[in-house]
């Protein structure tokens, strides 16, 4: 069967972190599939990367047995329409003129839009109930009216591949059914291959032939909607007690939560101190504390943004005023909280005066010959605001054995070794 995309060893992070994990698919050419999966799975950030909007880190998308990054903008959008989550649009054009827009890869160089080409879009803006709109502002109208005027200029553009992004979020139970319908009609009618993003499970299920289940950046699972919609698999993905039946009326699987799955969060016997601040210790410490390790902070001024998270996963910290200088007092608890711990971590956290003394503790800790690091995106720490008195005092600490690590997913590694 042939290939309308094929993705191959995909591979995405944002700043440090891992949003797409290597995953790889094939889907076939006139297939509806859907992407489904619980929030920051993924799904939009995959999609994104199938739309050519990111580059992957590694990997490669062909699209209809062309390499993604060989399409011109104009082939491309003759290949492929894109139909993305936020459809707000920083021009005052007409509903009409930007159904239109859909035609523009079609039009020659300085030609003018042909009969046609208005047939068309007369005919997509009909199909999405939007014809009545089309003399208003494109920006004066509601979110779903906007939702499906986007939609008809995708139709519009005459596409092999259509690529949604949640295209019901902002439709009423009519409006979803109705674009639904359409998108299946291109899709069996004219063979347009379809790929939506859809948090809405049961509409999934009646709509797709495939699934791709996503969970924390890794493809769970793709396959044909009655094999992947199973209670087995959804309730691991989702934690959630559910049950799935026929719909008499409809004759498709329907999807019925019934309670949250309570996982006891398996808990790791090791505890990693982090020294943080403005955060830079956010995604460390949020996949920490969701991996099970026991985190404390600290010195942190009361405020700051890492403060806060430690405060909403009501962890143990040794705090300061805001704005102030590092006490005694308080330097005395970070001490005790590192002692009790396995790891020390720094992050790159800007070095001023205020804040000088944590240097202090990992002194103390590689003293004790304990596993200290410096989680840094790079060798040279950038934020010394002592007039070079931190940078020495790293240097020195580099020379006791602080270990600098790039980036959180080497940190990570280094933290699963230790039992
Ligand atoms: N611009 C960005 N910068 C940094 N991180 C981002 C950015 N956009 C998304 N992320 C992160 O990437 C992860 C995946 O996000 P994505 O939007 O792809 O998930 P999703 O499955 O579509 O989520 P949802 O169901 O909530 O729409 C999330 O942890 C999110 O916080």
């Amino acid at each position: 069967m042939a290939k309308s995309l094929i993705a191959n060893n995909l591979t995405f992070k944002y700043d440090e972190s891992t949003i797409i994990d290597n995953i790889s698919f094939e889907i076939e050419k006139k297939s509806f599939v859907t992407i489904i999966g619980p929030n920051g799975s993924g799904k939009s950030t995959l999609l994104k990367l199938l739309a050519a909007n990111l580059e992957p880190e590694k990997g490669t998308i062909i699209l209809n047995d062309n390499e993604l990054n060989d399409y011109s903008t104009k082939s491309l959008a003759k290949e492929m329409a894109v139909v993305p989550q936020e459809t707000n649009i920083s021009y005052d054009f007409t509903v009409y003129d930007i159904v239109l827009m859909g035609r523009n890869p079609h039009i020659k160089r300085f030609k003018k839009e042909s009969p046609q080409d208005l047939s068309i879009v007369k005919e997509a803006m009909e199909a999405t109930n939007t014809w009545y709109l089309r003399d208003r502002n494109i920006n004066e109208i509601s979110g779903g009216e906007r939702q499906r005027v986007i939609i008809a200029k995708a139709i519009a553009q005459e596409p092999k591949v259509i690529l949604l992004d949640e295209p019901t979020s902002s439709l009423d139970i009519h409006h979803q059914i109705e674009v639904l319908d359409l998108l299946k009609t291109l899709n069996k009618e004219k063979g347009v291959t379809i790929v939506a993003v859809l948090h809405d499970m049961n509409l999934a299920a009646r709509y797709s032939g495939e699934i791709i289940l996503m969970h924390k950046g890794n493809l769970i699972t793709m396959g044909k909607t009655e094999a992947v919609m199973t209670v087995e698999i959804l309730q691991q993905a989702y934690e959630m007690e559910m049950v799935i039946e026929r719909n008499s009326y409809t004759g498709c699987l329907q999807i019925h939560p019934i309670s949250l799955i309570k996982r006891q969060k398996e808990l790791k016997n090791v505890g990693v101190h982090i020294i943080c601040g403005g955060g830079t210790g956010k995604g460390l410490i949020q996949t920490l504390v969701d991996r099970g390790y026991r985190v404390t902070l600290g010195v942190v001024n009361k405020g700051d943004s890492d403060w806060e998270l430690g405060c909403m996963y009501n962890l143990e910290m040794a705090e300061e005023m805001p704005f102030s200088e590092i006490s005694d007092n308080s330097l005395q608890v970070a001490h005790k909280l590192a002692n009790s711990t396995d790891v020390v971590i720094m992050t790159e956290v800007p070095i001023g005066w205020g804040n000088y003394k944590n240097l202090d503790i990992l002194e103390a800790q590689l003293n004790q010959g304990k596993r200290v690091y410096q989680l840094c995106s790079n060798e040279n720490i950038k934020f010394d605001y002592t007039g070079g008195k931190g940078l020495n005092k790293i240097q020195l600490l580099r020379e006791k054995g602080l270990i600098v690590v790039e980036g959180k997913d080497k940190m990570l590694e280094l933290l699963e070794e230790i039992k």
